[in-house]
């Protein structure tokens, strides 16, 4: 089947100088990421604390400029760096000077052609370079082009207390992107805003209030909301219910769930809980140290993870079982195991099955043995666990209870006011081809 690429990130790099004078360093949070995001796709980006998801994230909605590498959009270039090619001129550069200053010094033949062929060679490597960096800093120059484009790509934060500005009221947090995007219209977009909080599952009198009235839960919301207005196509969520209260982090996800089945959205999801991406994610990528160790299907991650960085996060997942937490085994990661060296390099490659595995080629080998071997994966459909969770009332501040109807049961001809896409349901089997 042909899928359509919603966003293609190739070689991302995102480094950080930080410090000065003899402590400066440089952080690579994102250290040459590559993966693609299809229609309708829910992408989930796993790691521990500091592996670098947050960065990538907001990499992607162009908060950071990326160090190298690019970010496409439906094919558009949205993002990318150009140190790469700039590194590429200096040591082209250096190593042409060493070359010749070595014929020079060697009196016992006339080198002058092959000093002569080093300079045309370097200047051409210099001048393609340059056109390359040229063209990428063109691409990004379509800055009306591109607000449009980027409109399309919005963010949930992980923290609704600190994203959402205290001084506005609801309706003015949900309505700046429409202001932004140049709606002037107040009827349009007061309908707009109350449309969108029913969707989100709260009600239009929330409109008027501020968000420190609000639970944690219904703050994630009005970010929800906040995002959707703009008729997204792809939504990042940054690790959105991380902050929340146990017991309402289910609803928000199962609300996500929803949304994203009856607007028929892309999304990465961000988490560091793989138990969180397991049931919402069609794919998942495992991100340690700023780079993806493995990427596969959700099944096949869970039922067959290969790079041990996985099975130490796999195995650190609790079960609601006493008698398998008595037995249940941590291990942890060491990646000295691993013996790379500059002739030993590893590479993310796909083992077998679209199962991308981060390894060096004799690790490679045993990976693809491994994976032949391994059992077919079986397709799991449980939802997110919401027993607690629907009974827990969600601590309302605000003078009015929230509306208790889950957004996403909004009949589909609402959905459409919100969204210019197609508001039918998916079919239920939106596993992606593989
Ligand atoms: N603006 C910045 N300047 C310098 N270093 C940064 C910056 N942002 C992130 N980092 C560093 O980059 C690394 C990756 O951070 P990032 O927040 O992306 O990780 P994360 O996996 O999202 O972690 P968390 O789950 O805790 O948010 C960390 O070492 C962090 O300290």
């Amino acid at each position: 089947m042909n899928r359509e690429k919603v966003l293609e990130v190739k070689g991302l790099e995102q480094h950080f100088k930080v410090g000065s004078g003899r402590n400066k360093m440089v952080v690579k949070a994102v250290d040459g990421i590559s993966f693609d995001i299809y229609k309708g796709e829910v992408f989930g980006l796993v790691g521990e604390s500091g592996c670098g998801k947050t960065t990538t994230g907001r990499t992607i909605v162009k908060l950071y400029d990326a160090t190298n590498g690019e970010i496409l959009f439906k094919g558009q270039r949205i993002g990318g760096g150009v140190a790469s090619y700039v590194k590429r001129i200096k040591q082209a550069k250096a190593e042409a000077k060493a070359e010749i200053n070595a014929l020079k010094s060697d009196t016992t033949t006339d080198n002058k052609e092959k000093i002569a062929q080093i300079k045309k060679d370097l200047k051409l490597l210099v001048k393609a370079q340059k056109q390359e960096i040229k063209r990428m800093k063109k691409d990004n120059a379509f800055k009306g082009e591109l607000v449009n484009t980027m409109k399309q790509v919005q963010m949930i934060f992980q923290d609704p207390i600190s994203s959402l500005n205290p001084r506005m009221t609801v309706k003015e947090i949900i309505a700046e992107g429409l202001r932004i995007g140049g709606l002037r219209d107040s009827k349009i977009i007061d309908e707009k805003v109350f449309e969108i909080l029913k969707v989100v599952g709260l009600v239009p009198e929330h409109a008027f209030r501020y968000p420190h009235e609000f639970s944690g839960g219904q703050r994630q919301r009005i970010g929800i909301a906040r995002a959707l207005i703009v008729e997204p196509e792809l939504l990042i969520a940054d690790e959105p219910i991380s902050a929340l209260d146990v017991s309402i982090q289910a609803q928000v996800i199962n609300l996500l769930k929803d949304l994203q089945s009856t607007l028929n959205l892309t999304i990465l999801f961000i988490a560091h809980d793989l138990s969180v991406v397991k049931y919402f994610s069609d794919r998942i990528a495992v991100m340690h140290f700023g780079k993806i160790v493995e990427l596969a299907s959700s099944e096949d991650l869970f039922n067959n993870p290969l790079h041990p960085y996985t099975k130490s996060l796999l195995s650190a997942i609790p079960f609601p079982n006493p008698i398998y937490e008595k037995t249940r085994k941590r291990f942890s990661y060491d990646a000295s195991v691993h013996n790379y060296s500059e002739t030993n390099q590893p590479s993310l490659v796909d083992v077998g099955g679209n199962h991308f595995v981060y390894g060096s080629p004799d690790e490679i080998e045993n990976y693809k043995k491994e994976v032949s071997k391994a059992p077919k994966a079986k397709t799991s459909s449980t939802p997110v666990e919401v027993v607690s969770e629907a009974k827990a009332e969600e601590k309302v501040v605000a003078k009015k209870p929230t509306a208790k109807k889950p957004a996403a049961k909004a009949p589909a001809k609402k959905a459409d006011a919100t969204t210019k896409k197609a508001p039918a349901k998916k079919p239920a089997a939106k596993k992606v081809t593989k």
